[in-house]
């Protein structure tokens, strides 16, 4: 038997997103989001679903916060929903929706419990969008007044503060290959969208420094780990273009104030490139205080010519999966934060986001979620691994505390520790919860 240990001020948090679990989608003065746009529009999401309701967290604050309180986690990742603060993304603020951010911030800091708060988690407010979006740079400076309103109303009570969960989502999943809201496929705007996300990233990072907010600020982008199915070059080169399409993409221009050469060239050969002006380097290369990351999964590759955007294909390993059709893979997780070390140096990183799907079922008011468990610890494990490396890793957030609107798959897919019966709201914590409460009382488990 061994023990897996964490270090003693490790910090154990769960993770969800606004638009994922708080329902109320049009009360108290929230405006509409391209979410609320894109699910409302037929075949757009695979259950016809949407999250005018989702696990009604707006109206069960404290029984979501007892969740939390009971689970024992000292931090909480939770988002802001853009158009709940300001319904029309610029201009007049929603006094309800501040006051509602307050008072769930004020109840974690009750219960001994750090905020974690990210400022977009994808629900651009609809009338932005209609004015081009991310597309159109004057949405840049309206991001920049949305978290400068969340700043001075919660400066001091949040101390960790995230600009953008996984830009990736936000630009290529969004405006190329059109999963996500808005529901775009072109590359060009893919492009532009990333860079004004980072823009508005930097930018957001000046603002916190100008009005000296007390904490830390990050950002979260989402990572995966393709591994060469050969060492041949062209197996390699591939999956180097399919990793830095996560990676380097989102990570080169804050941490070395540069887009990879090996992918502004790929990228330029298709007639695409990067609508950068004078100064906006400079400005996306603020310093930030931590590096988040989100891992779910990664994959073996090769090369395949015109295969995908990158000529690289995955191959099935053999490997178990997850409920989302994803390869359980954890030496990915240590392959790829040993990889972010190396190339941008030991910078404080959170795991923001880590968790499993499963098709879990109540039995007797019960949910024996062993696999859930499993990948967590195959995940923790590898995490420790990194511990072990040197890499300077703070905390770690389950994805999610709830299952919840899992964005084009609706309610199929369900990451929660805690069960949600969407027809009756009703909360069951899993098996996976209890596991968890138990690791972050004993801050060690065992194999
Ligand atoms: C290369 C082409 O690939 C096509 C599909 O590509 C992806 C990638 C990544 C995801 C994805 C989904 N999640 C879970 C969410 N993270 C944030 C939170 O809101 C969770 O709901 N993380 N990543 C989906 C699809």
């Amino acid at each position: 038997m061994s023990v897996i240990q964490f270090p003693k001020d490790f910090v154990w948090g769960v993770a969800t997103s606004a638009y994922q679990i708080e329902g109320a989608a049009f009360e108290d003065g929230r405006g509409p989001s391209i979410w609320d746009t894109f699910s409302h529009t037929p075949g757009n999401i695979i259950d016809d679903e949407n999250g005018d309701v989702a696990c009604d967290s707006y109206h069960r604050l404290d029984e979501d916060i007892a969740l939390l309180k009971e689970l024992g986690v000292n931090s909480y990742r939770f988002s802001v929903s853009w158009p709940r603060v300001i319904p029309d993304g610029t201009g007049k603020v929603n006094k309800k929706g501040l006051q509602y951010y307050e008072n769930l911030v004020d109840q974690l800091l009750e219960h001994g419990i750090e905020p974690m708060c990210t400022l977009y988690h994808w629900d651009l407010p609809q009338k932005l969008e209609e004015k081009g979006g991310w597309d159109n740079r004057d949405t840049i400076d309206a991001f920049v007044e949305y978290a400068n309103v969340m700043f001075e109303r919660l400066n001091g009570k949040v101390k960790r503060w995230i600009t953008l969960n996984e830009p990736w989502c936000a630009s290529f999943l969004s405006h190329y290959i059109g999963e996500h809201a808005p529901g775009n496929q072109d590359l060009q705007l893919a492009v532009n969208v990333a860079h004004h996300l980072l823009m508005a990233h930097g930018k957001t990072v000046q603002a916190f420094r100008e009005l000296a907010v007390e904490g830390e600020i990050g950002y979260a982008p989402n990572v995966t780990w393709l591994e060469p199915y050969s060492r041949k070059s062209e197996d390699m080169e591939a999956c180097r273009r399919g990793n830095g399409w996560f990676i380097e993409w989102f990570m080169d221009p804050v941490f070395k104030g540069e887009y990879p050469a090996f992918l502004t060239n790929w990228f330029a050969d298709k007639g695409i490139t990067i609508p950068l002006k004078d100064g906006d380097l400079e400005v996306i290369s603020q310093p930030v205080d931590f590096l988040g990351i989100n891992y779910y999964n990664g994959n073996l590759a090769r090369h395949k010519a015109n295969s995908g955007l990158f000529d690289v294909e995955n191959i099935d390993a053999g490997y178990d999966k997850t409920d989302f059709d994803w390869f359980i893979y954890p030496d990915g997780f240590y392959s790829v934060l040993l990889y972010v070390k190396k190339r941008y140096g030991n910078i404080p990183v959170y795991i923001t986001e880590n968790g499993a799907c499963y098709d879990d079922v109540v039995e007797n008011g019960r949910v024996r979620d062993e696999q859930r468990i499993a990948y967590i610890k195959k995940h923790l494990i590898a995490l420790n691994r990194c511990l072990e490396s040197g890499v300077n890793i703070k905390g770690y957030h389950v994805w999610s505390l709830l299952d919840n609107f899992e964005w084009a798959y609706g309610y199929t897919k369900r990451f929660g520790i805690v069960h949600v019966d969407f027809q009756t709201l009703k909360r069951i914590p899993k098996d996976s919860y209890y596991w968890y409460q138990k690791l972050i009382r004993n801050n060690w488990f065992t194999i």
